[in-house]
Order: structure tokens, then C-alpha cells, then sequence
């Protein structure tokens, strides 16, 4: 084929630097996204490096074979024994009249069924031994087509009573070195376990019918839930979803062998009903002993936008090329944009990344941390990126730093809990008065002030944990600790002023504060109150925000007013004051015929006002 029509025709679209390729050196300026390409290569890179032992580095495909050897030799044998005796099957089916026809399939049914039947034997004492669990084809039902990608369709299925994904190969009539390429991965697979890794079920490897089960990841890949708009992920999940990933990575670069994915891009992370992220396709997957490199002789594997340039350009290269890549959805994580959208022709763009160093943009308000962490994963020297669990721990800072934005508050988070995104209200609450030099629970009376102050931070900041059954009843989530330090920060270490739980005891001891409350749930509170009756809340929309919510005539209409943040100072009516209790005081008293906000008028909640009164009526009422 002419590779100028391979070029123009098929690979001019951006599409073509998504998905995963291998490209051979002769034919580095187009895209081959044929999967059995890499094959006869393979065959071709045996061939080379059997000639030419004194590399430093190791052929990808040649490191493996000799890790896998011994497995995929016992399978092969199997399999061989079942071709061959197809193959027999069909010459003789061949020389046999019509009126024969019947015995011989008949009988070469037979014949197949009985080596099925071995091959299922053999398989089954092979898992019994280290390899994959065999499924037989019969056992797999298809639903609905859920992803397509170079290599397969993936379907929603169901197995052996269980909804499962079914990766069908694209191409079924596979030579016996693409099955053995196929056998490779399922066993690449069947060796991995770790949470953030997509759970490898089982496979059916007879010819013609190969597919890998898996489990089921719900909320399909990371990257079409970056680029749908509708979805909300914020910076904190989405810091989550990438430490996640890296977790699974890292899970591969630490095992020995050292496995490198080589093909680290968003579409290959899944997303569950927890929006917990899981790495899939070990399609291109490499094994390797550590500290060694790795060379492609004459295809790269992967997928361009996401290419080391050392692999783009045919060098020696390691784990390290997964961090490039890593760097690469990091920045498609923070700006759900897609990467190099403007390229569209390969060679331009591998000239741009390789030769002039060109990396996506990062916006100018990114965490600073989270700038350096991108900069380092996609620099251009493989020897200065980061491993992942040099990522990890910086990512560890990054969530924190999403999280939350008081600065005080990351210093104690990160100081106490840095690797947790939900604590026990008691480790808490120690830490945070121990940090803020004031008497702990157990260290104050019952009936003073400063256990008051922990009641009210606990009523408005702790929650009951998720899951059921952890012994722990209440918990504080990092998050909301970030969300509740916008309303009431910043939080002043000791000596600086007064601590966080002073001062939501003073705003929770005033009866027309409210907290969380939904607009229509404010509404259904103040009908039927006087006019000018009021209630002070959190804005539901706008954090560090509060909103206003008053009957404001004799027909019950009632006005939702924003409080605005403007830095430390709180915007009400265009004037800025310095706490609400301010705002209320000085609109207070009525005058000129406006509706003002008398704080006798203020709707009690009667919540917050049984922590400074505990007989107070109608505590449980809200
Ligand atoms: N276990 C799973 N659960 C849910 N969806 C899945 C699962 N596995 C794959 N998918 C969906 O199918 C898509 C393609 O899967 P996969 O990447 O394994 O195929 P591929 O042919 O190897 O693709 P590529 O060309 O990207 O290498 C994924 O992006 C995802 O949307």
C-alpha cells in the first residue's frame, strides 16, 4: 500500500494521535493501528537480538518471552495440538466426496471436541499452577457494546451470573504467533491484583473465540468523563482520580518484573461507582528487570498524544515513559481539555514534542505543586521525571491543597493527616485543639466554654461515616473541613487569634444562623412568619458564601439575598463588614419603611440553640 494513501486517507484526523499505535521505524511518519504488525516484528526483533547479544538494552518483546517462556510453551503445546488437528481435519474434509460429507464432520466434530475438551483440562491444571482461569466461550453472554478501541470492542456481559466486561478482539483469524501475542497479555493480566487496577477475571484463548473477561468498571473511562461538561468533578476528586492511577502504576513499576504499561492515557483509566480509578489494557504491556532498559527495534507501541518522545524516537526507554505520559493526562485532569487538540498530522506533531519540546499549556491559576509535578513527569529527560512513588507523595499535598484552600488549614491537614481524606471526629477534634494549644476533650470540664466550642464545630462539621460497621461514629471529611474553613476562616494558629471553634460557636450560638439548608427548605421554614422574619445560611451555590432568606411583605413573598466573600471580608448590599453577627447589627432597626433585619425576627434553629441550652424546645424538630 502506498504510504502516502496511508497517511492522507485514513490518518489525517486527530483521532489518529488517540489511539494506541504501533508504528514501525521504516514507516515512522505514518500510523499503523494494526495490531498484527507488531507480531511480525516480533518474530523480526527474536531474529535481531538473537544476532546481536552484546546490547545494553533489551528488546521489549525478547524480555518477556524469556519471562513468559515457560508458561506460554505449556499452552502453545496444547494449542498447536488443536490446530493441527483442524488442519488435518480440513485436507482430509477436502479429498472426501459429498456423500462422505456428513461422516467426516461428524467425526471431526468429535475429534475437535475431545481436544477442546484437553485443551479446557490442560488449561484448568495451568491455572491450577500460576496461569489465567480459562472461560469457555458458552459461558460469556453479550449485552450492550460499551468502548471500542484499536484492538477490541468491549461489551457489557454477563458470566457465570455476574455482570462482567468482554474485550472481543477486533481481528479473530490470528496466526499462531498473534494468539501467542494474545496468550502474553492474558497472562501479563492474570499475574496483577491491586485495587486500582482493573480486575483481570478470566479469558477464553481458543482460536477464533479469544476474549478477556473483567470485571465491570460502571462509569466507563476517565477521559469521557473529563470532557463531559455536565459532570461535575472537582480539582480535590479529580487530584483523588489521578493518585488513584498513579497507585496502580506505581503497583506495576514495583513488581518484579518490572511491568511498563505503555500505553498511560485517560481512556485507559476506568472510573467505579465509587469514582475509585482503575488502569486497563495491558495490551501493549512490556515486562522488564530493573535498572534494565528497553529498546523498540522497529514498531513503537502506544498512543502518540501520550508518547514519551524516547519512544517516538526509537530510544532506549524504561518505566519513566509511563510518567510522560502520566504528566500528559495530569494535565487533561486538571484542565479536562484535550491534549494537543491543534495537531493533526504525526510528523509535525512528533517534530513538535520531540525536537522543539512542545507541551500543552498550563493554566496560570494551577496549584503551584501541581504545576511542578506536571513539569517534572513530561520533561524531556527521562532520567529527571519523577517515579510514581515520587508522584504519589506529592500528590498526596496536591489533594490537600484542592481541598482546602485556607492556608492554616493545609498546614494542619497535611501536618496531621496528610495521607487521609477522612479521620474519626476524635482523632480530629485532639489533633485540631492540640494544634491550636487549647484544652482538649478530655482535658476540659463538661460545662465549660471550650468543651462548648468543640460541641459546635462538631455540629457543623462532623458527619456519620459512609460505609457502616467501622466502629467510628462520626467522621470529618477533608473536603468539608476545606469548605467549612471558607465560611468561617482563616483559621489562626495559636497566638494569632481566636481558634476556628470559637468562632462557630459564636456565629451557631446566634438563633437566625441555619447552616446547611436547601432554598426550599428555608421557604418552608419562614412560611407563615411575620414580615422581616429572617434566616442566615450557607449558600448553596457559592462556598464561603452565605445567603440571606426573608419574608420581605404581608403576602409571604420571601427574597434570597447573597452574602459575597470578597477575601476576608463578607459583601452584603454592596458594603463589607467583617463577620455576619456585623451585618446583622448594623442592619438591624427599622426605619424609612425597609425591610430590615431585626435579629429579634430571626427564625430560631432551634438545632443549634439546643447545644447552648440542651432543654430547649423543638431541638429534634429540625
Ligand atoms: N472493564 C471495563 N469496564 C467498563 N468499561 C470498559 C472496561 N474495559 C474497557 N472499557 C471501555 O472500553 C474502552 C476500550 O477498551 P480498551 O482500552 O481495553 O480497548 P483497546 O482496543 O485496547 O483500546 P486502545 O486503542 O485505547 O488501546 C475503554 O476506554 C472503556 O471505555
Amino acid at each position: 500500500m502506498d504510504p502516502q494513501q496511508l497517511r492522507t486517507d485514513q490518518f489525517s484526523s486527530y483521532q489518529d494521535v488517540k489511539y494506541s499505535i504501533i508504528f514501525s521505524a521504516d514507516l515512522i511518519n505514518h500510523l499503523i493501528p494494526i495490531r498484527n504488525i507488531i507480531i511480525i516484528n516480533n518474530n523480526n526483533n527474536n531474529n535481531n537480538n538473537n544476532n546481536n547479544n552484546n546490547q545494553h538494552h533489551v528488546n521489549c518483546d525478547d524480555e518477556e518471552e524469556q519471562i513468559n517462556k515457560q508458561d506460554v510453551k505449556r499452552s502453545e503445546k496444547i494449542l498447536s495440538s488443536i490446530e493441527v488437528n483442524k488442519d488435518n481435519q480440513q485436507n482430509h474434509n477436502h479429498h472426501h466426496n459429498h456423500n462422505h460429507q456428513n461422516d467426516s464432520s461428524s467425526s471431526k466434530k468429535k475429534s475437535n471436541q475431545t481436544n477442546l475438551e484437553k485443551y479446557y483440562h490442560q488449561q484448568q491444571l495451568n491455572s491450577d499452577r500460576s496461569g489465567p482461569p480459562e472461560i469457555r466461550p458458552e459461558e460469556i453472554t453479550f449485552e450492550e457494546l460499551i468502548g471500542t478501541g484499536s484492538f477490541g470492542k468491549v461489551y457489557k456481559g454477563r458470566c457465570r451470573q455476574k455482570s462482567v466486561a468482554v474485550k472481543l478482539l477486533h481481528k479473530q483469524n490470528y496466526d499462531a504467533a498473534t494468539l501467542a501475542a494474545f496468550r502474553k497479555e492474558v497472562h501479563l493480566m492474570s499475574k496483577i491484583y491491586h485495587p486500582n487496577i482493573c480486575l483481570f477475571m478470566g479469558a477464553c484463548t481458543i482460536p477464533g473465540k479469544c476474549v478477556i473477561v473483567t470485571e465491570l468498571v460502571p462509569k466507563g473511562n476517565l477521559e469521557t468523563l473529563l470532557h463531559d461538561e455536565k459532570i461535575q468533578l472537582p480539582l480535590y476528586l479529580r487530584m483523588r482520580m489521578a493518585r488513584d492511577a498513579a497507585l496502580g502504576i506505581n503497583w506495576l513499576h514495583e513488581s518484579n518484573p518490572v511491568f511498563v504499561h505503555r500505553d498511560v492515557k485517560s481512556s485507559n483509566l476506568l472510573v467505579d461507582e465509587n469514582m475509585q480509578v482503575k488502569i486497563c489494557d495491558f495490551g501493549l504491556s512490556a515486562l522488564k528487570q530493573k535498572h534494565k532498559m528497553l529498546k523498540d527495534q522497529s514498531s513503537a507501541k502506544g498512543t502518540p498524544l501520550y508518547m514519551a518522545p524516547e519512544v517516538m524516537m526509537f530510544k532506549e526507554f524504561n518505566e519513566s515513559s509511563d510518567v510522560y505520559s502520566f504528566g500528559i493526562v495530569l494535565w487533561e485532569i486538571l484542565t479536562r481539555k484535550e491534549p494537543f487538540s491543534h495537531h493533526r498530522e504525526l510528523e509535525k506533531f512528533r517534530e513538535a514534542v520531540c525536537v522543539k519540546h512542545e507541551r500543552p499549556p498550563i493554566p496560570h491559576d494551577c496549584l503551584d505543586l501541581l504545576r511542578k509535578l506536571i513539569e517534572r513527569c513530561w520533561d524531556k529527560d527521562p532520567a529527571r521525571r519523577p517515579s510514581f512513588k515520587e508522584i504519589i507523595s506529592c500528590l498526596d499535598h496536591i489533594i490537600v491543597d484542592a481541598a482546602i484552600s485556607d492556608l492554616r488549614g493545609r498546614e494542619f491537614w497535611k501536618k496531621c493527616f496528610l495521607t487521609e481524606q477522612e479521620v474519626p471526629w476524635e482523632s480530629f477534634i485532639d489533633a485540631l485543639c492540640e494544634w491550636s494549644k487549647v484544652p482538649t476533650r478530655n482535658q476540659c470540664e463538661k460545662t465549660s466554654t471550650e468543651y462548648l466550642n468543640i460541641k459546635c464545630l462538631k455540629a457543623i462539621l462532623a458527619d456519620s461515616p459512609k460505609s457502616e460497621g467501622t466502629g467510628v461514629d462520626n467522621v470529618v471529611n477533608i473536603e468539608k473541613f476545606g469548605k467549612i474553613l471558607e465560611f468561617f476562616g482563616p483559621m489562626c494558629a495559636s497566638g494569632e487569634g481566636p481558634s476556628l471553634m470559637e468562632i462557630v460557636r459564636e456565629i451557631l450560638a446566634q438563633k437566625w444562623f441555619h447552616g446547611y439548608l436547601e432554598t426550599v427548605d428555608a421557604a418552608s421554614r419562614l412560611n407563615g412568619q411575620p414580615v422581616g422574619s429572617f434566616l442566615v445560611r450557607f449558600s448553596s451555590t457559592n462556598s464561603g458564601c452565605f445567603t440571606i432568606s426573608q419574608v420581605v411583605n404581608e403576602s409571604g413573598l420571601i427574597k434570597h439575598q447573597r452574602v459575597a466573600r470578597l477575601g476576608n471580608k463578607l459583601n452584603y448590599q454592596g458594603i463589607n463588614y467583617s463577620t455576619l453577627i456585623e451585618i446583622v447589627q448594623k442592619n438591624g432597626g427599622g426605619n424609612n419603611g425597609d425591610v430590615r433585619l431585626d435579629a429579634s425576627l430571626g427564625v430560631p434553629n432551634y438545632k443549634f440553640m439546643s447545644l447552648f441550652c440542651p432543654s430547649t424546645p423543638g431541638a429534634d424538630t429540625y
